[in-house]
């Protein structure tokens, strides 16, 4: 009889199974400019709404194309340009302050990338400096730049902390994110309590008494 293993998932069907974390884009992501991106999704939504049989002409809805697709490119998904990754100034860790950093609750709104609903929730984030000091706001732009793109959560994960280590020249650094689907909420399953918990730790913070600081130091997350 044929085992069944988990190694087996990706040669099941095309459920292909990549390495990398960056987020998928097309080679000629960037090929139109913001405005034109406008203009093309408004387009496009307006046929969605049009077919929903929405009628255009109302005052409240003329400007419904216009708004979402501004708040697409300008707002919820400006995270895919890679222009608007914040600029980061570190500075010497004259002080010599050789513990944990833990910005903690970094409340965010992300997009679920097979829905695009919300999922909303808080990262936790830490690092042990290797001579260079981030300014602390830095790390909240850091989380909300990955978030204000189309994401599962594992991915957004991963990619704050990989921007964090080139970033800060370190390995030692670790991710805490608890959120909530809005996915799994609002429709679907409709379970209002679940909520998903994600982890990356590395460098120092795979030393178990190191991780259990930080877990000790960051909201259990909610029960
Ligand atoms: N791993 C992971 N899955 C996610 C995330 N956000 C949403 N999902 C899941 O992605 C899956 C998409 O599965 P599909 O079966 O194609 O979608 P669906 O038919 O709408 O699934 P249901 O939500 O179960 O109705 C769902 O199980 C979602 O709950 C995420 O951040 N990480
Ligand atoms: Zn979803």
């Amino acid at each position: 009889m044929e085992v069944y293993r988990d190694t087996d998932i990706d040669e099941i069907g095309d459920n292909h199974i990549g390495t990398s974390y960056d987020t998928p884009m097309k080679e000629d992501a960037f090929e139109l400019s913001d405005e034109e991106k406008i203009k093309k999704i408004s387009s496009h939504f307006r046929e969605i709404m049009d077919t929903l049989g929405l009628d255009l002409k109302d005052d409240s809805l003329r400007g419904t194309p216009d708004r979402v697709a501004k708040m697409y490119v300008k707002e919820i998904f400006s995270g895919l340009n890679p222009e608007n990754r914040p600029d980061i100034k570190l500075f010497d860790n004259k002080y010599k302050y050789d513990e944990m950093l833990i910005e903690k609750n970094i409340h965010f709104f992300s997009n679920c990338e097979h829905h695009f609903v919300p999922i909303i929730g808080f990262a936790h984030v830490a690092y042990i400096s290797n001579g260079k000091v981030i300014g602390l706001s830095k790390i909240n732009r850091i989380v909300q730049h990955y978030a204000k793109r189309p994401q599962v959560q594992e991915r957004l994960t991963v990619q704050i902390a990989e921007d964090l280590k080139k970033t800060l020249g370190t390995e030692d650094v670790a991710v805490l994110i608890d959120a909530k689907h809005l996915c799994v909420s609002m429709r679907g399953i409709e379970d209002t309590y679940s909520a998903t918990v994600t982890s990356h730790f590395s460098g120092k913070f795979k030393d178990e008494a190191t991780r259990r600081e930080f877990l000790s130091l960051v909201p259990k997350p909610t029960e």
